[in-house]
């Protein structure tokens, strides 16, 4: 243990004291106490702090482990055998000396702690110097009676001003109109204040605000920045608004997506094939090109994909490509710079910009313009454009679906779409089957939609009868899902009957079907052709081969014989 080590004889009221100031010494080792009353005050401090105790002064005489014994009984007798009786090395106190030394240590103390104090204040203030050295805006205080007590750097750069001149200046002769000299005679905030900082031409925009110290105000203090900066934001603050206003003017245009692949309905196996590659492209960033005849349900597909991906809480945006005049498309598409063209009233975000994040689907793609596919290709290449008129590059990423229902090969033969975006765009190319090469899901489909449109029309249609259902099975639908949606929705607006019958649906079939020319007189087909369905779908089922005849036979409760006969007269 180094430092002084300390014993104490006595530990009534003087030998605590004594203690407990020299546990504060940082030096000082206390190696022993000593009361012959079990119960002195000391005693318990002692014991709390684990410090030795004995009742018997002559055991710390006869070591040498006590550099310095301090005397608190205060009994003549006692200091006499302890002086006499001593190690040389060891020093004796009396009480009084001790008390004296402990005045001394604690005003030490004192002095430590204030200096302490005083470092803490200093390194705070050198802290804040820092801190307002390094803002842009002007800082200014004065004490309540108006007296200049700091500027910072920025308050020089701004006015030219300088430190020396201004502190100690009274604000209501330096800047009587100022903001701060307003806040002193207030005693309240001011914002927005617009003046000239005092004998100088410099224009600027104050706020002020009493400082308070426990309660009373004791000075203000002012920010205030150059008109011009001030200006600079303002303008910043206009530019942005007009965006965010483009933003909600564009908002309604932003179709957010709302299916999924649970609103496909199908079961055809070539349908589950083509949904399962969708559903693994969805989750790369790849860009798709879907395929198919209008009406086949490639928006649906596009949505899905979307809803699929990890992009899915961030803008689907859909661009028809066959809607917009060319003139428009590009700025459509990448957006325009005010005054880019007549009539550019306002800087326009373009759907590419609106879509960073997400996923943009370019439907019709088969019908936009040679120009403007180069512009995409870049797009495609680079993620980065400028808007019309614009000069700054704007990089995004956006996650490409096209679709069309043209050939798009044929295109690239003839030279109306060029052959690098075909190849960009078909990273994945889905094409999603007609709905004549999967009739097993027309009813499917068309039992949703009776339950869509009963409510929708207010109905309560509860199906197709079984006439209508081959009605609808044999028909080719050029129109594909979104004929059939047409179809079903007609036909529910004239039914009052309970089911959906024949007389409902014909009239809406295209005459080029195989049904639409049959000769139905209101719900009733002639029993021949009714046949003649029969035995297709039959087939249709079953197959051409002998084994699937014999099947269709029997499904038909006829015999084989009797098939084949029809087959003939039919010329099936
Ligand atoms: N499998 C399906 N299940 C349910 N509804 C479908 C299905 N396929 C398509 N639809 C519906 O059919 C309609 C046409 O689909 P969609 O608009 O997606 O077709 P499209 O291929 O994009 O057509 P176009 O090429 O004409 O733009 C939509 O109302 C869609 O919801």
């Amino acid at each position: 243990m180094s430092g002084v080590r300390v014993a104490i004889v006595g530990m009534g009221q003087g030998g605590s004291a004594i203690y407990q100031v020299l546990k504060t010494i940082e030096d000082c080792v206390i190696v022993g106490v000593c009361d012959i009353n079990e119960d002195a005050p000391g005693l318990k401090l002692a014991r709390a702090d684990g410090v030795p105790i004995t009742n018997n002064f002559y055991d710390f005489l006869d070591t040498i482990n006590i550099d310095v014994l301090i005397e608190a009984t205060g009994k003549p007798l006692v200091q006499e055998t302890i002086r006499k009786l001593k190690p040389p090395s060891m020093a004796v106190m009396d009480a009084q000396a001790a008390d004296l030394m402990m005045l001394v240590v604690k005003a030490k103390q004192k002095l430590l702690e204030e200096k302490k104090q005083l470092l803490e204040i200093k390194r705070i203030k050198g802290e804040m110097d820092a801190i307002l050295a390094s803002v842009q805006e002007a800082i200014e205080v004065a004490d309540i009676n108006g007296y200049i007590k700091y500027v910072n750097p920025a308050f020089t750069k701004i006015t030219g001003i300088t430190a020396e001149e201004r502190i100690g200046q009274n604000i209501f002769s330096a800047s009587p109109d100022g903001a701060l000299a307003e806040c002193l005679r207030t005693r309240k905030n001011i914002y927005g204040w617009r003046t000239k900082v005092g004998g100088t031409n410099v224009e600027v925009v104050s706020n002020a605000s009493p400082i308070i110290i426990d309660g009373q105000m004791v000075g203000a203090v002012v920010v205030f920045n150059h008109l011009t900066d001030f200006m600079k934001v303002m303008e910043e603050l206009k530019r942005s608004t007009s965006i965010i206003e483009n933003l909600y003017d564009r908002l309604g245009q932003i179709t957010g997506s709302k299916y999924t692949f649970d609103t496909i309905i199908g079961n055809n196996e070539e349908l589950r094939k083509v949904i399962n590659i969708a559903k693994k492209a969805a989750l790369s960033n790849s860009t798709i090109l879907l395929l198919g005849e209008s009406g086949t349900g490639k928006e649906l597909f596009a949505h899905a994909i979307h809803q699929y991906s990890l992009r899915r809480d961030k803008p689907f945006i859909k661009v028809n490509c066959a809607a917009i005049p060319d003139s428009l498309l590009e700025s459509e598409f990448f957006g325009h710079e005010k005054g880019a063209f007549t009539g550019a009233v306002k800087t326009k975000l373009g759907k590419f910009e609106l879509a960073n994040g997400g996923t943009i689907f370019l439907d019709e793609i088969g019908d936009m313009n040679l120009y403007l596919q180069a512009k995409l290709l870049r797009v495609i290449q680079e993620m980065e454009f400028e808007r019309v008129g614009g000069t700054q590059t704007i990089q995004v990423d956006v996650r490409i679906i096209a679709a069309t229902n043209r050939d798009l090969k044929e295109l690239v033969r003839k030279g109306t779409f060029r052959e690098d975006l075909y190849y960009r765009l078909n990273v994945v190319e889905i094409t999603i089957p007609p709905l004549r090469q999967r009739k097993d899901d027309i009813i499917l489909i068309a039992n949703s939609l009776i339950v869509k449109f009963n409510r929708k029309l207010g109905k309560k249609i509860k199906g197709l009868s079984k006439q209508a259902e081959i009605i609808l099975e044999s028909y080719d639908w050029p129109g594909n899902v979104r004929e059939l949606e047409n179809v079903i929705e007609r036909a529910m607006v004239i039914a009052d009957e309970d089911l959906i019958t024949p007389k409902h649906l014909v009239q809406y079939l295209e005459p080029v079907s195989t049904t639409a020319t049959l000769p139905i007189v209101e719900d009733l087909i002639p029993f021949d052709e009714m046949e003649k369905i029969l035995l297709k779908k039959a087939l249709e089922r079953f197959g051409n081969s002998v084994e699937g005849k014999k099947m269709a036979a029997k499904a038909l409760n006829i015999s084989l014989a009797t098939l084949y006969n029809k087959l003939k007269k039919y010329q099936l």
